[in-house]
């Protein structure tokens, strides 16, 4: 739920008994005199994909960054579950259940899918060799989830570059987290390759997985997400279902207006 400043376009109250998986409020994060993110609040209920939608430097990774504990908040807090989580350590929140992928590919060049895949499992604690077996049935787990069944031998540079975002987001989804958050998950892909992803978001859904997702493409935003946010200049300008957000007249002209021209 956005901040009271900004227009709720969907003007469908939550109801008060709706948990939250993750709350910001009043969140910014200034780097000297720019003012990347000031002020967001959101509200993320379980089990639905979300939205942030803006033109190059509105503040969308900035305020994955803050949502991620990779950069200092200038002001708000962070709940995740109910916990206030403003001052922890990336690691930290990554342990309590919430991953992340990133706008470039990071998975490791020189190891197969399945060892990609099962870092991130592991990265969930692995100490003896009971919980080294419980790694890797995770990783299996998430490489049937993320459709890379068959591919657990190869190396990244064998796969598509759809491939390789399944890899990244197999390797998020093995830590078996709350949140999955996605910085561009579909940025260089072809329209089959976006649509493939899409679904995907769509499956982990179903299986009750909440996530956060940035985007430059509009229609796949509007086709994934149940609910957008869209910023720019480091705020809120609108929040709703994702149809009624692409229509605001300012996400319009913040967003639209420009990556129109920008992508036409
Ligand atoms: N570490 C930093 N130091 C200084 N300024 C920064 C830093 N990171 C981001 N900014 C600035 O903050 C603003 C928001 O940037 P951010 O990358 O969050 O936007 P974005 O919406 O994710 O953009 P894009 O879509 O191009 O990735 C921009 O003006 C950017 O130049």
């Amino acid at each position: 739920m956005a901040s009271g400043t900004i227009e709720d376009v969907d003007g469908a109250a939550d109801t008060a008994a709706t948990e939250s998986v993750l709350r910001a409020d009043d969140v910014a994060v200034h780097f000297g005199g720019v003012k990347a993110v000031d002020g967001v609040s959101i509200e993320l209920t379980p089990g639905r994909i979300f939205g942030v939608l803006g033109p190059n430097g509105s503040g969308k990774s900035t305020l994955l960054a803050a949502l991620t504990r990779l950069v200092p908040l200038t002001r708000g807090s962070l709940e995740f579950e109910g916990r206030r989580y403003d001052t922890v350590r990336p690691h930290t929140i990554a342990a309590r259940g919430v991953a992340r992928t990133f706008q470039t590919v990071r998975i490791l060049p020189g190891r197969t899918v399945f060892d990609n895949v099962a870092l991130g499992a592991e990265s969930a604690g692995s100490a003896g060799k009971a919980e080294r077996g419980r790694a890797r049935q995770r990783a299996r787990t998430a490489i049937e989830r993320t459709g890379l069944a068959g591919k657990e031998r190869h190396r990244p540079d064998e796969l598509s570059y759809g491939y390789q975002r399944r890899v990244e987001i197999a390797r998020a989804i093995a830590s078996e987290p709350t949140l999955l958050l996605l910085d561009e998950p579909t940025a260089g892909m072809n329209r089959q390759e976006r649509d493939d992803i899409t679904g995907l978001l769509g499956d982990l859904r179903g299986e009750g997985l909440t996530q956060l997702l940035i985007e430059h493409d509009v229609q796949m935003m509007v086709d994934a997400c149940d609910h957008l946010f869209a910023m720019n200049f480091g705020e809120l300008i609108a929040d709703g279902e994702p149809e009624a957000v692409v229509r605001h007249p300012a996400v319009q002209e913040a967003y639209l207006g420009k990556q129109g021209r920008a992508h036409a």
